[in-house]
């Protein structure tokens, strides 16, 4: 008896020991001979990837790379295979002209289990869908939806003004109604009402997935698949409406492209130069095959941009007005270049006007400088390389030498905070955009990212910034409530950026009050 247990004793005991040994193995080589044991950074993140991981889990990710980019310096190991920097040439070299694949980390944004071009993460097929809707973002075809993006313009003055400053609103609510709308209409030629029902306290089904879609991707991302299918049985309403998000979306999205094509068959679509996005995805081939692009791929990739483009834009105009209910200095700046051009409250002028206003300008760099929806990590990882000799070469980093599935990432959120292009980097300071020279701030803002994987929907999100900055600073003043302040609005992080409180309370109160 005795002996037995002692013989238990002897095997656990050496189970542990032999286990010790192999994790000790494992942190020595990390530390001294992994080839990334050169690069700066504390040690106990170059062992393991739990250190970043538990920054990812508290939402403080672009904080803490970016207190490890300024104490380090612009090279640094934040785990035992992923590596940071900050430096302009090496963010060309990396996300331009070397184009390299994204991480597997974007699968996690899959939509209707399936890839849409942020998801896509090697670049030749990327490419080939970047072809398909990147037409439907030029300027001009943007241009020709103006019309729309204006009434929605005024529907939004409107809804405020029939509230009449008496309450505050949640700008992140608000402004995602609003910006749906705006993208729904685009994209499938076709009016939700998200922003009307919103003012009559219905609730958009639709707007709900996308607001929830994300936080089912992360919950997704951690939980394996057969407990996330049990999970998804628990029935609370909420919490399958969450689970559904991505259905909820894909049925909505589905049901345009089948009305759309039914209308394409029956000869009713006429050609015209407003087209909506779908539309144009409809008649789309892919080069590598001459094969129209199949419906799940356009599903998915519509389903892509409504999520892409409404929360980070209605983040990111919510901290704008956060920034002027604080500051009447810029209110009355914005307000004195609106009057020249904004003789009727209610109507918007063209994009054109808009953009030819120097102090909005500053104002909407400045704004995404510090308040960009998606300054995070944006993960590429080292591709193989054979040299002409037949040698596998590693990437020279900065001088160092990274080799093949090493992942690699820089940050929006530190480069537009470096002091040395942009002093008291913390200071919203939009005259520091009123300069002669500004091509070394503009060369470190980077709120859409970079190379051919930029956003997509960039020019989209730049006039509806301005649209909605104008309506709003020439019809309203704004107020926040005391729950509204410095703290509820820290920045948290989960690749987009949003507020501490997960909301953005303000009071928006008619001028002619
Ligand atoms: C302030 C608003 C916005 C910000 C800060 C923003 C930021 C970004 C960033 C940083 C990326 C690059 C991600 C990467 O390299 O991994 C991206 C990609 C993308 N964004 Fe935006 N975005 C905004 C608005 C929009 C809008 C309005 C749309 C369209 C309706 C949109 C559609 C897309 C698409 C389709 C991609 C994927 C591009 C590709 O890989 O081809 N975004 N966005």
């Amino acid at each position: 008896m005795f002996s037995i247990a002692s013989t238990n004793f002897s095997v656990t005991l050496f189970a542990a020991a032999a286990l010790a040994t192999l994790l000790l193995a494992r942190v020595i080589y990390q530390l001294f001979f992994s080839p990334l044991s050169a690069i700066p950074g504390p040690w106990y993140a170059a062992i393991s990837d739990l250190w970043i991981l538990s920054h990812v889990i508290r939402l403080q990710q672009c904080k803490t790379v970016h207190e490890l980019l300024e104490t380090y310096g612009p090279v640094v190991r934040i785990g035992p295979n992923r590596v940071v920097f900050k430096d302009l040439s090496t963010t060309k070299s990396v996300y331009s002209v070397h184009k390299f694949d994204k991480s597997v980390y974007y699968k996690s944004l899959l939509t209707n289990e399936n890839d849409h071009a942020m998801t896509t993460l090697e670049h030749a097929p990327h490419s080939i869908r970047r072809k398909g809707y990147a037409p439907h973002y030029t300027p001009n075809n943007l241009a020709q939806f103006q019309p729309e993006i204006h009434d929605f313009a005024r529907d939004l003055v409107q809804t405020l003004n029939s509230i009449s400053g008496e309450k505050s609103v949640d700008c992140l609510t608000l402004f995602r109604q609003f910006m749906v709308d705006v993208i729904v209409t685009s994209s499938y030629g076709c009016r939700l009402g998200a922003l009307k029902k919103w003012a009559l306290g219905v609730e958009d089904a639709l707007c709900t997935a996308i607001s929830d879609f994300p936080k089912r991707g992360i919950l997704r991302s951690v939980v394996p698949t057969w407990m996330w299918n049990l999970v998804c049985k628990i029935p609370n309403y909420r919490w399958r409406q969450m689970c559904d998000s991505d259905k909820i979306m894909a049925e909505f999205v589905s049901a345009r492209v089948y009305e759309l094509r039914a209308q394409m068959n029956a000869g009713k679509l006429h050609e015209s130069e407003k087209v909506p996005m779908l539309q144009r995805l409809l008649k789309y081939r892919y080069s590598s095959t001459g094969e129209l692009m199949p419906d799940t791929d356009i599903i998915s990739e519509a389903m892509g941009h409504m999520i892409a483009g409404s929360d980070t834009t209605s983040t990111t105009l919510s901290y704008f007005f956060w920034e002027l209910s604080r500051r009447p200095d810029m209110m009355m700046k914005l307000r004195a270049e609106l009057e020249e051009v904004m003789h009727d409250s209610m109507s918007v002028p063209d994009i054109t006007v808009l953009q030819s206003l120097p102090y909005l300008n500053a104002f909407i760099k400045e704004g995404l400088r510090i308040y960009g929806a998606a300054p995070s990590l944006l993960e590429r990882v080292v591709p193989s390389h054979t040299s002409k000799a037949g040698d596998v070469e590693p990437f020279d980093l900065m001088g160092f030498a990274l080799p093949a599935g090493t992942v690699v990432s820089t940050q929006s959120w530190s480069l537009s905070r470096d002091p040395s292009v942009f002093p008291s980097p913390e200071t919203f300071l939009p005259e520091r955009w009123l300069v002669e020279d500004t091509s070394l701030m503009s060369a470190h803002l980077l709120p859409f990212g970079f190379g051919t994987r930029v956003c997509g929907g960039q020019n989209l999100a730049q006039i509806m910034l301005r649209v909605v900055v104008a309506s709003i600073v020439k019809n309203f003043d704004i107020e926040a409530p005391t729950e509204t302040n410095a703290r509820s609005m820290e920045m948290r992080d989960s690749f987009v950026i949003f507020p501490a409180a997960m909301s953005c309370l303000l009071t928006f109160v008619p001028r002619n009050n």
